[in-house]
Order: structure tokens, then C-alpha cells, then sequence
């Protein structure tokens, strides 16, 4: 089956057209036929790239105003005789849409209805930042694209399978049963994706491995993943918690926000733009959002770029010594997003000092990881596998689509693990 994938963001949608099947699920033989993104929507100068294996990228500049304009003008280039790689619409077959909070309602990708959009947008009041722009393509795709199923998979499913003790925050418990406030987390479908890929590394089954995945990209977390399951994840209620990102915080004294407010005299809406815009390796550094630069300058001597990268790394390492705790074992550690798969520096400054836990890391292996390949960068004789596998979010959301059409879509919730309303 041909998928298109839409990953909707605020300014930009994101796609790819994917092959796919139960047979190509089973055996790892799915094929990317196209990937792209319209970038820069609402701006004058937005712009489509369009990637085709063995083609030279294809780009185009020109005014997209809203997410619809965004999504036709994705179809439109798919079918371009010349650029494109269909020859007719009708040859996407179903639709699978990244969707970032899906709040307690989901613990699986569902096939999209009225109903199941209904209740996407009632998780909006969960995810201002993400699930607007989400549904917004969800809904431009199900106008432009009638006659195919559509699919949802969302960010928080995989972590459904939590248990009340690592959901539930200290505060008092009507916030929960009012409001929903509670640790959901998110970018599950890369740590479910790695957890597998990790287990094929290895060759062993995943039900036997503890592991601990770190998705380190521009939004940064780690899971601790038990025989497949998610029990530990660093994000919560919104994708501000845990880690040191790229501008967010990550983890932080809760008091210090009245206080900042106060003080600074901010609004709400500052505030929010401080934690999520403001912070992280650039509030820090102040030199960038952007780990290259970040090393750059830190390698040129810059005191704050140096300190952001190692704040950055001692909150891996203290997460995974927490999630071994957690898991009462380690089988594996595994890196991935643009900094996991692509910084050997910072895989190495993070599991510094953890061989007590059985880490041993294999130093020129860590340096010889290959773009896009999955690696081992342990030593032999390290009781901990050390992993760095290329994330594939987009696959996840194909292979869940046909899942899903198939009627052999598991759900992530674990009966027991619920908190009493
Ligand atoms: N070679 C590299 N060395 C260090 N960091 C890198 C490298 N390549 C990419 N990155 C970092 O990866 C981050 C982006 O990760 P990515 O997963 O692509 O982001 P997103 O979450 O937007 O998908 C940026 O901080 C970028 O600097
Ligand atoms: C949920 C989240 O943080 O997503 P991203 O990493 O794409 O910002
Ligand atoms: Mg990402």
C-alpha cells in the first residue's frame, strides 16, 4: 500500500509517501518513495522541498498561507509529472497523520472518524503548541482526500502503559480528575521504533530486554521501556518536562515561576514563551538552539556553551541511572534523533563515570557510527549494550496505518495500571 504520512507542525507540514505492508512490516522492507515538507506557511517566502531517492531535491518558493493551501499543494507536487512520484492521487491508498497529544482517550492509533476528531480536538486544551496545527491538517486531508481512511497515531499512545506511581504528579489529586493533569509524554512512537530496533540488533527478543531509549532532537526525552512496554518516560504533562532541549528547560523548581513572574513582571504568555522559547542549550549558551553550534562554540572556548553541553549531558546520565532503578536492571541504552545519531561527543560525555552500572562504551565505535545505520558502540564484554539507531517516526505512522486497516493495531494500555477517578 502506498501511505502518504503528514506530520503537521505550526509553520510547517511535513510528509512522505511510504510502501508498505503486513509482509513488509514483517520482514523490515518498507520503502521510502518520497519525502518533503512545506516550510515557512503564513510567511511570503514559504517554500516546498520535495526529496525522490536518486533525484536531485526539488524546492520551490511561493506563498502558502494556511495548512489546506499547505496539504494541496503537497498533492499537487506528488502527481507532477516531472517531479512527482505518482501518477495519480488515487494511488495513496490511506493517510497517517502525526498526532501529538491524544490525552487518556488513546492508548493506540485509531482510525480517524467525525467522533475520533471530536475527541483530538478536545485534547487541544492538552497541547496548545502541537495538536491545533495537527488537526488542522488532519482536517485540510480528510476534505482534500475523501475517499481514503485516515489514520491518527499519536506521541502519547505508547506511554499509556504506565503506572499510576510514574503518572500521577504530588499535587492534589482533583487536578487529575478535573483536569487531566497528569505525566502523558511523548515522541512514543520514536522510543517504541528504537526500543524494537534495539532488540533486532541485539538479536534478542524484546520481551527478555530493559531498555533505556534517549531521543535527543530539537524536543528531547528518554523512556525506560520494560519487555516492550513504556513504565518511565522524562516528558509529562506538556513536552517542557525532563530534559534540556534545544529552548526548553526541561526539569525545574516549580516555584521559580511565580517568583520569575512576579519579579520580571511577566504575562502568562511570556512565561510560557521563557520555559518553551527562551530556555534550554540557548538560554544557557546564548549562542543557539542548535547542538552543532552549541559544540562549536564550546569547542572555541565559550564558558556557557561549555556549561550548556554539559548540563545537557548530566541529565541523560542522571535519567539513566534513575530509569535503571526504575526498570531494576539494563539490558541496553540507546541513542537516537539528530543528536543521539549524529553526536558522538555527547553519547560519550553522557554515559561518563557509568561504569558501575555495566556501561562500557567502545570509544572508537562510538566515533565510526555511519549516518542512517544502526549501530553498537559497547565493548564486547559490556554487560550494557550501548545502541545508536536512526529514529523513523514517519515509518511508525505508515506501518500503523496498515495496522490499523488490518484490525491488528494493539493497544499500549495496561489493564491495572489505571489511577482511580
Ligand atoms: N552532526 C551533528 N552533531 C551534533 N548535533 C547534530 C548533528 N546533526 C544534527 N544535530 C542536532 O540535532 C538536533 C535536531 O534534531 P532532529 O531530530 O533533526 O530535530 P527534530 O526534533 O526537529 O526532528 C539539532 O540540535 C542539531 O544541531
Ligand atoms: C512532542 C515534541 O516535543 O515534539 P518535537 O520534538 O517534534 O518538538
Ligand atoms: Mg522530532
Amino acid at each position: 500500500m502506498k501511505i502518504l504520512v503528514l506530520n503537521c507542525g505550526s509553520s510547517s507540514v511535513k510528509f512522505q509517501v511510504i510502501e508498505t505492508s503486513l509482509e513488509a512490516i514483517e520482514h523490515n522492507t518498507d520503502q521510502t518513495l518520497a519525502r518533503g515538507a512545506v516550510e515557512k506557511i503564513g510567511l511570503p517566502d514559504s517554500r516546498l522541498v520535495l526529496q525522490v531517492a536518486d533525484r536531485k531535491p526539488y524546492q520551490e518558493i511561493c506563498e502558502i498561507l494556511e495548512h489546506r493551501a499547505a496539504v494541496e499543494k503537497v498533492l499537487k507536487v506528488l502527481v507532477h509529472p516531472e517531479h512527482g512520484v505518482l501518477t495519480d492521487i488515487s494511488q495513496i491508498e490511506a493517510v497517517g497523520h502525526r498526532v501529538v497529544h491524544g490525552g487518556e482517550k488513546f492508548a493506540s492509533s485509531v482510525l480517524v472518524t467525525d467522533e475520533v476528531e471530536a475527541m483530538i480536538e478536545e485534547c487541544v486544551v492538552l497541547a496548545p503548541l502541537h495538536n491545533p496545527h495537527n488537526l488542522r491538517g488532519l482536517r485540510a486531508a480528510r476534505a482534500l482526500l475523501p475517499n481514503v481512511p485516515h489514520v491518527a497515531v499519536f506521541d502519547t499512545a505508547y506511554h499509556q502503559s504506565m503506572p499510576s506511581r510514574a503518572f500521577i504528579y504530588g499535587l492534589p489529586y482533583e487536578l487529575y480528575t478535573r483536569h487531566g493533569i497528569r505525566r502523558y509524554g511523548f515522541h512514543g512512537t520514536s522510543h517504541r521504533y528504537v526500543a524494537i530496533r534495539t532488540a533486532a540488533l541485539l538479536g534478542k527478543p524484546l520481551e527478555t530486554l530493559k531498555i533505556v531509549t534517549c531521543h535527543l532532537g530539537n524536543g528531547c526525552s528518554m523512556a525506560a521501556i520494560d519487555r516492550g512496554r513504556s513504565i518511565d518516560t522524562s516528558m509529562g504533562f506538556t513536552p517542557l518536562e525532563g530534559l534540556l532541549m534545544g529552548t526548553r528547560c526541561g526539569d525545574l523548581d516549580p516555584a521559580i515561576l511565580p517568583w520569575v513572574q512576579a519579579v520580571e513582571e511577566l504575562s502568562l504568555s511570556q512565561l510560557n514563551a521563557m520555559l518553551n522559547k527562551h530556555s534550554g542549550l540557548y538560554g544557557i549558551s546564548g549562542v543557539s538552539s542548535d547542538m552543532r553550534e552549541v559544540l562549536a562554540a564550546a569547542e572555541a572556548g565559550n564558558r556557557r556553551a561549555q556549561l550548556a553541553v554539559e548540563i545537557f549531558c548530566y541529565r541523560i546520565r542522571k535519567y539513566i541511572g534513575a530509569y535503571a532503578a526504575a526498570l531494576g536492571g539494563l539490558d541496553a541504552v540507546t541513542f537516537t534523533g539528530g543528536i543521539g545519531e549524529n553526536a558522538p561527543a555527547i553519547r560519550a560525555q553522557s554515559l561518563q563515570g557509568l561504569e558501575f552500572l555495566g556501561i562500557k562504551l567502545d570509544p572508537t565505535a562510538n566515533m565510526a557510527v555511519k549516518p542512517q545505520t544502526p549501530s553498537l558502540i559497547s565493548q564486547k564484554e559490556s554487560p550494557v549494550a550501548v545502541a545508536v539507531i536512526p529514529t523513523n517516526e514517519e515509518r511508525v505512522i505508515a506501518r500503523d496505518t496498515v495496522r490499523v486497516l488490518a484490525g491488528v493495531m494493539p493497544s499500549f494500555a495496561v489493564p491495572g495500571n489505571e489511577a482511580p477517578r
